[in-house]
């Protein structure tokens, strides 16, 4: 079973190593540095890579930076456009920092 899912498109980055970070709300903040987590695609939940969790801190849209933006592989507008997409109006955040432990 999978304890993490990310959209389809972010697959790619994800196990090329180009996305290091992901940006949460409250109910994915449970996790813990040092946890291995199986990762799964949103759209069908199929498997593709495990991670390992090396921080969870809490950040408010408005203190993101160019670092979070480079650690997602894109642009801080960009990252900003896409975080109110998935999340309209939150902005308590939760930056989850990975590493990359194995792929499918
Ligand atoms: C499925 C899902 O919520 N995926 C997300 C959300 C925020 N960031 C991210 O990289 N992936």
């Amino acid at each position: 079973m999978n304890e993490i899912t990310f959209f389809q498109r972010f697959e790619s980055d994800i196990v090329a190593g180009r996305k290091t970070i992901t940006l949460r709300d409250a109910s994915e903040s449970h996790f813990t540095p040092g946890q291995q987590l199986r990762v799964g695609r949103y759209e069908d939940d199929v498997y593709f890579c495990t991670i390992e969790v090396v921080s969870v801190t809490p950040v408010a849209l408005d203190e993101l930076t160019d670092e979070h933006a480079r650690q997602e592989n894109m642009t801080l507008p960009q990252l900003k456009e896409v975080i109110a997409e998935i999340y309209p109006g939150l902005n308590e955040l939760y930056a989850i920092v990975f590493t990359l432990v194995s792929k499918a």
